[in-house]
């Protein structure tokens, strides 16, 4: 598998505040990667990063073997990042349909191979953006992604409020897309359970820097590690 994107030695924030100090890390195309850590580490701002709406002062971001660290944010999208924001910006005053349409791109993904993948939104195809639950906004938003056909899934804590049943909805969904299309994935979470079972790497952030990469499968089996760097009590956490 060829390199899809790397980070290399990427520093940014905000203004003048610093928040990712030289991280580093790379994914392969159709590969999934997870970024793990605890609050206000610079997960969220890894993927803003990667979207353009940081100020980079260090290091490159490579995707597609170019250069696309000074790109405005309105190309990174063209070039094929498939940005599913953690607020989930759904149009409110437009339909499921709307919502879906209005952002579609040419390519595999259409409304079709959407409402296969979430029958949930054909339902509701009608209703507007503001009618719908947190779980049908997730998968609207995961679904709007789709529609602009990308190579690369960016997807910020997607199950944070949602009820257990629609989480295990989506995680079937999001590992169908990865494993089943072939699609690259990076998914933002700080629970590390399901998000270590959906992808195949991971890396943890501390600081605003990479202290772990490696399997997700070999993370998961190690508590040590994973209390050493997450803190979690992995076992109480629900199935
Ligand atoms: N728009 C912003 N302007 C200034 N500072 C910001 C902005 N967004 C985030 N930060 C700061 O950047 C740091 C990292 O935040 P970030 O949201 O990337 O962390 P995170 O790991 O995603 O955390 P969480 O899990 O709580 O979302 C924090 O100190 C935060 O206060």
């Amino acid at each position: 598998m060829s390199e899809l994107l790397a980070f290399d030695g990427v520093t940014a924030g905000y203004g003048n505040a610093v928040v990712l100090h030289r991280l580093g890390f790379s994914l392969r195309a159709g590969e999934s990667l997870a970024i793990l850590g605890r609050n206000g580490v610079g997960k969220t701002t890894t993927l803003e990063t990667l979207m353009g709406n940081t100020r980079v002062t260090g290091g490159a971001i490579r995707w597609r073997g170019q250069d696309i660290t000074r790109l405005p944010a309105h190309q990174r999208v063209r070039a094929g990042l498939g940005w599913v924001p953690q607020e989930r910006e759904v149009f409110p005053s437009l339909t499921v349909e709307e919502n879906l349409t209005v952002v579609a791109r040419p390519g595999a993904w259409n409304l079709t191979r959407v409402y296969g993948l979430f029958p949930r939104l054909r339902e509701r195809r009608a209703n507007y953006g503001n009618q719908l639950s947190g779980g049908e906004q997730q998968m609207l938003a995961i679904a709007r992604a789709l529609m602009t056909n990308p190579l690369l899934l960016l997807l910020d804590e997607p199950m944070e409020g949602l009820a257990p049943i629609i989480v295990e909805e989506l995680a079937e969904a999001i590992r169908r897309l990865c494993e089943q299309e072939g699609l690259a994935s990076i998914v933002v979470e700080q629970h590390p359970v399901l998000a270590l079972e959906m992808t195949h790497q991971a890396i943890v952030l501390e600081r605003g820097t990479v202290v772990h990469a490696g399997p997700s499968a070999a993370l998961a089996a190690d508590q040590p590690l994973l209390d050493k760097f997450l803190g979690v009590g992995i076992e109480e956490e629900p199935a």
